[in-house]
């Protein structure tokens, strides 16, 4: 379909970009035959403003990354957004992001859910290394099927990782995941096998009650949304990069499918959106 061509190709086209990040400037309501709901990745984290995958790794948002979850809050305010309610990781750097954009839309009170299902993907024996020495070690192709592939996982998390300890043993993981499941890495494919069962089970139902839903989460843990969506291919979805800290909105009709449009709409300026976008490819480039 078309529009799903126009996703994947937005990378390389400010045309296409600014037909698809186009404010939307209307609330979030359900008519009673389209649902929006408005997603957001976090806004940058210090792990990645010093370039390190992170996965499961707890870190704090950056300065840069607070000011984007301010500046999202206030396009979502301008665009007369009012939740009812908010999902987000079990990880600080989307909580603190929700928090944020909450702050700023005056709707801290909302009922706020957090699970371990929106997780960023677990980025495995990777995690904490340095994306541009990875790619100097391993070369660009191979850490882009890392980062991108379909079901091409990264190695496992081993116990010489200085970070097995830290993240197997975060009270943040106490709910779950249980601990004999617990992931030692994860593909796009095994990250969206343990959250579509939440967005089927949790976010679907309440968005057809009429309630008009946040999620704050993860480049990967909603490029597996994304693909779930848009019905992207493993090759579409390869192409994919989100970017920190811009909201963008899907409208859906009554089959949980984007009406014409309804697909990926950024709350944000297209040549802003683009270069987000582009900035995140280029993480997994030489230096
Ligand atoms: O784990 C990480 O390093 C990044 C994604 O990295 P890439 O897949 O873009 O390399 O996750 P996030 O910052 O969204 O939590």
């Amino acid at each position: 379909m078309l529009w799903r061509k126009l996703t994947v190709q937005l990378l390389n086209s400010p045309d296409l970009a600014s037909k698809m990040a186009c404010p939307v400037r209307e609330k979030c309501i359900s008519d009673g035959k389209n649902f929006k709901i408005v997603m957001v990745r976090h806004g940058e984290s210090e792990w990645n403003k010093l370039n390190l995958f992170c996965g499961w790794y707890n870190a704090e948002l950056s300065d840069r990354g607070r000011e984007e979850a301010i500046k999202a809050g206030k396009a979502l305010k301008d665009a007369n957004y009012k939740f009812d309610l908010a999902y987000t990781s079990v990880l600080k750097r989307a909580n603190d992001t929700l928090s944020g954009i909450l702050k700023q839309l005056g709707q801290e009170g909302i009922p706020i859910t957090k699970t371990w299902r929106l997780n960023e993907r677990h980025y495995g024996g990777l995690t904490g290394l340095n994306k541009a020495d990875t790619v100097a070690k391993y070369g660009e192709e191979q850490v882009q099927i890392w980062r991108r592939s379909f079901d091409v996982p990264p190695p496992a998390i081993t116990p010489e990782n200085q970070y097995y300890e830290t993240i197997l043993n975060d009270p943040i993981y106490n709910e779950g995941p249980p601990k004999d499941q617990f992931p030692m890495f994860e593909s796009l494919k095994l990250t969206i096998e343990r959250t579509l069962p939440f967005w089927n089970e949790t976010v679907v139902p309440q968005l057809k009650a009429g309630k008009c839903i946040l999620i704050a989460a993860h480049g990967n843990s909603l490029r597996g949304i994304v693909k779930h969506l848009d019905q992207m291919s493993n090759e579409e979805i390869m192409k994919l990069n989100l970017p920190t800290g811009i909201p963008f909105v899907y409208t859906l009709d009554a089959n949980m499918k984007p009406v014409p449009n309804g697909s990926m709409q950024f709350l944000g300026d297209p040549e802003t959106v683009r270069k987000a976008m582009e900035e995140v490819a280029n993480q997994g480039k030489k230096k």
